[in-house]
């Protein structure tokens, strides 16, 4: 049984290709500015929980008996602020700038769901610790990069020039890219949706 993955994300389609699961995509296309708004002031694990949950059991809806995986990152600085995707190149820049010389926790979140209820979900945080930018470095990086890191809520790909805006990184790439793959992939062992 193939997996539906609910998403329109380019990165998130990528890592389950090139990990050797079989699957479809669909975009979930559900309101998350209407759940991030309600949900304002939440933990920020929490609402990405949330999205990710809302954009599986869209889909699930559509799709009774089958799995469906729904994903949501979150960029949230030291001082809890969380950055959405920038809205143009000066926003990324903003982005950029607040970021500089400081840690932020890019967020993933991966729930499942089954015939239209949550059936496992997983949340994961990477520390990334961006080293202090200057002003030409930022907009040269982002002559490079503009617009390909516009789908992106940190402003950067990490598999790509973005590498060079950090110092460190604690956690798994992957949460970084776009979802706590290694956790879904037990869960799709554990359903034989994959070989154990
Ligand atoms: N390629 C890449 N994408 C990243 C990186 N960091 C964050 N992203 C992407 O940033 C996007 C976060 O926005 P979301 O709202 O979670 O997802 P989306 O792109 O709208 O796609 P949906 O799953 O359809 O909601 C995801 O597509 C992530 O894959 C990175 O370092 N590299």
């Amino acid at each position: 049984m193939t997996l539906i993955l609910a998403s329109q994300s380019a990165s998130r389609t990528a890592m389950l290709s090139a990990a050797g699961v079989p699957f479809t995509a669909e975009p979930a296309h559900a309101d998350e500015a209407a759940l991030k708004a309600a949900m304002a002031g939440a933990p920020p694990r929490d609402i990405a929980d949330a999205l990710a949950e809302l954009k599986a059991l869209k889909v699930s809806a559509r799709h009774p008996g089958r799995l469906v995986l729904g994903s949501d990152s979150l960029a949230v600085l030291d001082d809890g602020t969380i950055l959405d995707k920038p809205r143009d190149r000066d926003d990324a820049r903003d982005h950029l700038l607040r970021m500089s010389g400081k840690r932020h926790d890019l967020v993933s979140a991966a729930v499942i769901a089954e015939n239209g209820r949550p059936v496992w979900r997983h949340v994961e945080a990477a520390r990334m610790f961006v080293r202090p930018l200057s002003y030409s470095f930022v907009d040269a990086y982002l002559d490079a990069e503009w617009p390909a890191i516009a789908g992106c809520v940190g402003c950067y790909r990490i598999e790509g020039p973005g590498a060079q805006l950090f110092s460190r990184i604690e956690g798994s790439q992957f949460t970084v890219l776009g979802m706590p793959l290694l956790p879904v992939l037990g869960y799709l062992r554990d359903r034989g949706v994959l070989p154990a």
